[in-house]
């Protein structure tokens, strides 16, 4: 095909690629999700609806991708897929690979949204959005180590944000009340005052809420301890 006079501007674009045998990290996350979650009444802090619709999505992208992904690891409103070392997706492309995962993760959470939200349409107005970058790690400890830090946020965000609504909703604290009732206080006092003042055993709680969802690279869902795991998690990799 002739090349129109035009065609110079092409010479503008930049293509990032991302470092040769480094890790890569895909984490979504979804925008605005605290307006999202409350035009849709998700439940407080953990919508199980929500949570497992987060999980089937990735369960389709590592699916579409199993050749390239090592593990996925999601909490709230977020998904971080890990890629092998050496893959060579979309030639490393860093724009490719970060805009295609999050617009397939997109359109799956919208076309399995009514799966989940059975009696909750999606309203054109308020649609999931969600952002993406690419993070590369330079070898398995700081890739191991990342996943770890996800594992950990969770842990604090959900105990927090359980104790927290059980304040709140149980025990009728205004928000402000329940956070200064929280301020200052470290993981065994929230678990003191979630038992004592709330009547709840936070072990018991859903090992989802606690733990966060790892989906294996065949697709499993599951939801074990990625600290004590991690070794396993990677072994070959
Ligand atoms: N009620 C409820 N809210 C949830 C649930 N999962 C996620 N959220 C909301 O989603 C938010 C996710 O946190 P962020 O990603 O930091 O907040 P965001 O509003 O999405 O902001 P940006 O990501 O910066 O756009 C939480 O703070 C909650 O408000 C859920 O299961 N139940
Ligand atoms: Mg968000």
């Amino acid at each position: 095909m002739a090349k129109s006079r035009f065609e110079y501007v092409k010479e503008f674009e930049r293509h990032d690629v991302l470092l040769p045998q480094c890790y890569i990290v895909v984490r979504i996350d979804g925008k605005k999700f605290h307006e999202f979650s409350r035009f849709y009444e998700f439940e407080k802090p953990n919508d199980i609806r929500a949570l497992k619709l987060m999980n089937a999505v990735a369960k389709n992208v590592v699916v579409h991708y199993k050749n390239e992904v090592i593990v996925a690891y999601g909490e709230s409103d977020e998904y971080s897929f890990i890629l092998k070392k050496d893959t060579n997706l979309y030639n490393r492309r860093r724009d490719k690979i970060a805009t295609l995962f999050v617009s397939l993760f997109t359109s799956q959470y919208v076309a399995l949204w009514s799966k989940f939200f059975t009696d909750r349409e999606l309203d054109f107005k308020h649609l999931p959005f969600f952002d993406s970058r690419c993070v590369v790690y330079p070898n398995l400890a700081t890739v191991k180590d990342y996943l770890s830090w996800r594992f950990v946020d969770t842990h604090i965000n959900n105990l927090y944000n359980t104790v927290f609504w059980q304040l709140v909703l149980k025990c009728g604290l205004t928000t402000q009340q329940a956070e200064n009732r929280l301020c200052g206080t470290l993981s065994n006092e929230k678990q003191e005052i979630l038992f004592k003042e709330c009547g709840i055993n936070y072990n018991n709680e859903p090992e989802m809420f606690k733990k966060g969802t790892v989906v294996t690279r065949k697709g499993e869902i599951v939801h074990i301890d990625v600290i004590k795991e991690i070794d396993q998690i990677f072994k070959g990799y």
